[in-house]
């Protein structure tokens, strides 16, 4: 499927889809072409500062206003939302869970959320839920939208064609998807199944890292940041939308497609992302950074260098650190670390951290490489080593991340996760030779 977007990273983007649909010099002209309606959709305050300030204006068959008749809430069970603190009976540890099974019953993107864990506090815009998404049909018919938060879509298997208010994105294994809060969308899976992660970010926007002295390139770059042009359904038959605000969910029925945006101008808006095209800057002489120097976006907390959402790849890359151990050390952190892997090996769990698993570090749990991979690196030949097809991710909060019943019952989660430091030897015995 070809699909055209417009590329960078929080432009000022317009598009039509129509040609003149778009008002020019102007965001309310008395009366829009083709009969549209204006409105503009805020993803800040008016009153943000120019540099955070984001909002786009919306040319649509019909306003927001007659998308919405009467609500009434409707379950989804296993789509949990901060605070969200279950006594789950597990004690405190570290946590590996192996993937989720793909069911063969019919699960819609909205029906195949399962959150695995939730953290802060919706209520206060602060923190955010990890959830696993199985999807093996599409939304029929069916719209959403996020009024807690934007969506951060990490597709581990099987693709998805994002139909969005602001026009259509396709994902794969590799790529990212963000919809951001307020935005109405449906999806479908595009050729078969699909698994993935989502973060549902409930605190500022992800924007892009500041690199300091690592200067005006690498990284995530934002050329590479493509935002879908504008599409629109003209459908008048019998449409649901469901919205998710603050934890709960409500329907309501109306008689057209919500996507009937025919032109829309901003920098508030859904866009996709090929993790592939990151450019890893790394230790080019000896030791290991700190994993921020992978951070692909960041989600600020307003406390300066405390992230409310790191998002942080660990791509394909060059080890080349001359007298080092290669792979991350052994840490205590204070932030949260939630991990997925998308494919290939992680280099420190070679084993039992599987494509499509998760695992859970939580604040202050002490983790690093296990007991096979410290004797493979502290041992191994240190000639530079190409790391091929990986790549691992992380969703890393400074809130804690509280588990869901769902994932404490989960048959994959590994009970024995913690036997995986138990070889780790002593090798101390008094004499200075390293061991
Ligand atoms: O725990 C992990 O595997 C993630 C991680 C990787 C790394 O290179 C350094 C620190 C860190 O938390
Ligand atoms: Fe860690």
């Amino acid at each position: 499927m070809t699909l055209r977007y417009m590329p960078g990273f929080g432009n000022d983007f317009e598009t039509e889809a129509l040609e003149g649909a778009l008002p020019q010099g102007q965001n309310s002209p008395q009366r829009c072409p083709y009969g549209l309606y204006a409105e503009q959709l805020s993803g800040s305050p008016f009153t943000a500062p120019r540099g955070a300030n984001e909002r786009s204006w919306l040319y649509r068959i019909r306003p927001s206003v007659k998308h919405v008749g009467r609500f009434r809430p409707v379950d989804l069970p296993f789509w949990k939302t901060a605070p969200h603190i279950v006594r789950h009976g597990l004690p405190l540890g570290q946590l590996r869970w192996g993937p989720v099974p793909i069911p063969d019953e019919k699960l819609t993107f909205l029906t195949g959320i399962r959150t695995i864990t939730t953290a802060g506090d919706v209520y206060s815009h602060a923190g955010m839920a990890a959830h696993v998404y199985l999807v093996t049909e599409a939304m029929m018919d069916e719209y959403f939208y996020n009024a807690d938060g934007e969506l951060l879509i990490v597709p581990q298997t099987g693709a998805l064609l994002i139909f969005t208010e602001f026009g259509k994105i396709s994902v794969g294994p590799g790529d990212i998807a963000v919809i951001p809060r307020g935005v109405k969308f449906t999806v479908a899976p595009i050729g078969g199944p699909s698994r993935g992660y989502v973060c549902e970010n409930y605190g500022a926007k992800l924007t892009l890292p500041e690199r300091g002295p690592i200067g005006a390139n690498c990284l995530a770059n934002p050329r590479d940041f493509k935002t879908p042009v504008a599409a629109f359904e003209d459908k008048e038959t019998p449409c649901r939308v469901t919205v998710k605000w603050c934890g709960d969910f409500h329907v309501t029925d109306i008689d057209h497609s919500p996507l009937d945006v025919v032109a829309w101008h901003g920098n508030y808006a859904p866009y996709k992302y090929d993790l592939r095209t990151f450019s890893p800057v790394g230790a080019l002489l000896f030791d290991h950074p700190d994993p921020s120097i992978f951070t692909v976006m960041t989600s600020p907390s307003g406390e300066a260098g405390t992230a409310n959402i790191d998002f942080v790849i660990f791509p394909e890359r060059w080890q080349v650190a001359e007298h080092s151990f290669r792979p991350p050390w052994y840490h205590m952190n204070i932030m949260s670390e939630f991990m997925g892997l998308i494919y290939g090996r992680y280099d420190a769990k070679e084993e039992g951290f599987t494509p499509g698993g998760m695992s859970l570090h939580n604040c202050m749990l002490p983790h690093g490489p296990d007991a096979g991979a410290f004797e493979k690196a502290s041992t191994a030949e240190l000639k530079p080593v190409k790391l091929t097809d990986t790549l691992a991710f992380m969703f890393e909060t400074r809130f804690a991340h509280q588990l869901t019943e769902f994932a404490a019952q989960l048959p994959s989660l590994q009970h024995d996760y913690v036997e995986c430091w138990r070889d780790i030897a002593k090798k101390f015995d008094g004499s200075p030779e390293p061991k």
